[in-house]
């Protein structure tokens, strides 16, 4: 533990809690002495000898007086160090969330980084004082009564001596249980705080279908797992502790056994016999006190375990030197691709020429939110190479890919703020009136006239005062002030109203103005008004591809495809003159 908690920390808390741990040594030492010289002073002032006991009264008071000049600064220095521990988690955690490849996010994690940034690395902030003093000094000042014990009486002190390996094995135990009883337990909230977090996030669809009979259900059981794992820790802590503490007094038992039978024989006068029974206790004393912290020590080691794996998270590899594109063009060569076992995308070619706009239309589960992602650099392919401007996107680096790529997805999430101020996330330096102008090419500016407050106006928290049609037109409005040169658009596939279907529509050809787009099409108009259309199968490959007239005229599975959705919207296409 102590190993874990210096490598999660800067030199500073590293010094610091060397210096803890230092410190922490002497003290148990110095109280394993005291300990020890109550013998000599009990045993002489039994005796009538004021004069010896007086000396070690002395003796005694000198140590207590150095122990509490060294505990004031081991006390000091453990605040410092779990100050010290505190601030750099949260620095280590902060960059690496800011790190962590986008995939890792789009799998709910949300509950357990919450538990661990917040719990787990508030816990980790109080184990240098609540945890690693105490339990140091539970085994040092024994070890210190033991060598006093063999050098006062080695008889008493083999008594002790011979408990200790059947402590140590009712210690390991203890802790062994304990750290499994934690890890389901960290398991059961991480899963139940994430049930709250989805349950809140989808209240309005939940309220919309009436029934939300089965979320409740999935929340009731996750928190009842988590009751029972609570439960479960309790109880697993409670028998350990108890088994212990009766394996400790035995010791006391055994050495008042083995005195009596040394003062009944004439080998040890009864002073020395209350002296060391007097000893036993105290060696026993921070022994139990170790049974009750080997829970906290394992569950300990298990926060710091689970920080350790956040912070060593696998990230994508970046280049030394980024590459440099030569245009805005997308390829995707021989690309393969699958969520853990689940293989989504297969040996999938495509090229969007630099300025096309490309639909990209399939059944659903085919892969074709994967493809944005796949270029949004969420993650790297499994075989093959996906390529911005010539340059596979490793060589890019993540940093510029982000740069140059906007994505709109179809679950845009608003922070509550106003609208403008969501629309500047696109680039924060904007000026006033470049955003007011992205706002309008995005026709934003009617949601703003709508909404009391205008452009003022908040849009509640992750934009629930919007319709999901208006929340992507802002996100739009971000894509176009952010003026990356590829925009990547996963359309909403709820139908959407006579308005929001016009707006969307002016905003995508406000969006396709000169860039490089890739749309998931779900709406007629974009599908037709493509560059180039990709037709994917349930197999994740390229069933078709071509202009909309030509898929059209070759008669296959797009024509059946479009024609279906035809009838099912109550289209129809005005022939061109
Ligand atoms: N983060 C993820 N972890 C595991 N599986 C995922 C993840 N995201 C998507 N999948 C699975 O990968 C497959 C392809 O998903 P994707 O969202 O790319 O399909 P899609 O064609 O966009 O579907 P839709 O039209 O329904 O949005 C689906 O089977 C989906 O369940």
């Amino acid at each position: 533990m102590i190993g874990k908690l210096l490598r999660l920390t800067t030199a500073t808390g590293r010094r610091q809690l060397i210096g803890l741990i230092t410190t922490v040594v002497i003290t148990a030492v110095l109280q394993g002495v005291a300990f020890v010289v109550l013998v000599p002073f009990l045993t002489s002032w039994i005796a009538g000898d004021a004069a010896t006991a007086a000396g070690w009264l002395i003796t005694l008071v000198v140590i207590a007086l150095v122990y509490g000049v060294v505990f004031r600064i081991g006390s000091l220095l453990g605040q410092r160090a779990a100050t010290e521990v505190l601030q750099s988690l949260l620095d280590r955690l902060g960059d690496r969330l800011v790190e962590l490849p986008l995939g890792w996010y789009a799998t709910d994690r949300s509950g357990t980084a919450a538990d661990i940034a917040t719990r787990g690395v508030v816990f980790a902030s109080t184990v240098p004082y609540a945890i690693l003093r105490p339990i140091l000094t539970a085994f040092i000042t024994p070890a210190t009564v033991l060598v006093g014990a063999l050098l006062i009486d080695w008889r008493i002190g083999l008594t002790l001596a011979l408990a200790v390996p059947l402590i140590w094995l009712c210690y390991r135990w203890i802790s062994r249980r304990m750290a499994a009883a934690d890890r389901d337990h960290a398991a059961a909230v991480g899963d139940a705080s994430a049930r709250v977090i989805e349950y809140a996030r989808v209240q309005p669809a939940l309220r919309g279908v009436g029934d939300n009979a089965i979320a409740r259900r999935l929340v009731a059981d996750a928190l009842r797992d988590q009751h029972a794992a609570n439960r479960a820790l309790m109880i697993t802590g409670g028998t350990g502790v108890g088994v212990f503490g009766a394996v400790v007094q035995l010791t006391v038992i055994a050495v008042l056994i083995v005195g009596s039978y040394l003062a009944l024989g004439g080998d040890l006068g009864l002073g020395s016999l209350v002296a060391l029974l007097v000893l036993a206790v105290r060696f026993t004393e921070p022994v139990v006190h170790s049974g009750a912290l080997g829970g906290g020590v394992a569950i300990a080691s298990n926060t710091l375990d689970r920080i350790q794996g956040l912070l060593d998270e696998p990230a994508l590899p970046e280049p030394t030197t980024p590459a440099r594109p030569s245009d805005s063009a997308i390829r995707f060569d021989r690309v393969s691709f699958g969520y853990g076992d689940q293989p989504v995308l297969r040996e999938l070619s495509f090229e969007v020429p630099a300025g096309s706009t490309t639909a990209i239309v399939g059944p659903s589960g085919s892969g074709k939110t994967t493809i944005i992602r796949l270029i949004a650099r969420f993650y790297d392919p499994d075989r093959g190479t996906v390529a911005i401007g010539g340059a596979a996107l490793p060589d890019l680096g993540s940093r510029q890919v982000a740069a140059m790529v906007a994505p709109v997805f179809q679950d845009v999430y608003l922070f509550d703020a106003t609208i403008i101020d969501n629309i500047r996330i696109g680039d924060p330096a904007a000026s006033e009136e470049d955003v007011l102008d992205a706002a309008r090419r995005a026709r934003v500016d009617e949601i703003a006239d709508r909404l009391p407050g205008g452009w003022q106006a908040r849009v509640g928290e992750g934009g629930s005062n919007l319709s999901g049609g208006e929340r992507q037109r802002v996100s739009i409005a971000r894509a176009l002030l952010k003026r990356a040169p590829i925009v990547l658009l996963d359309e909403a596939t709820a139908a959407l109203d006579v308005t929001n279907e016009a707006a969307i529509t002016d905003a995508v050809t406000a969006v396709r103005d000169g860039r490089t787009v890739v749309v998931v099409a779900h709406r007629l108009q974009t599908i037709a008004g493509a560059d180039q259309i990709l037709l994917l199968d349930e197999s994740g490959t390229v069933a078709e591809r071509g202009t909309h007239a030509e898929l059209l005229a070759a008669g296959g599975r797009y024509a059946r495809y479009w024609n279906e959705r035809v009838d099912a919207a109550g289209w129809r296409l005005i022939p061109q003159p």
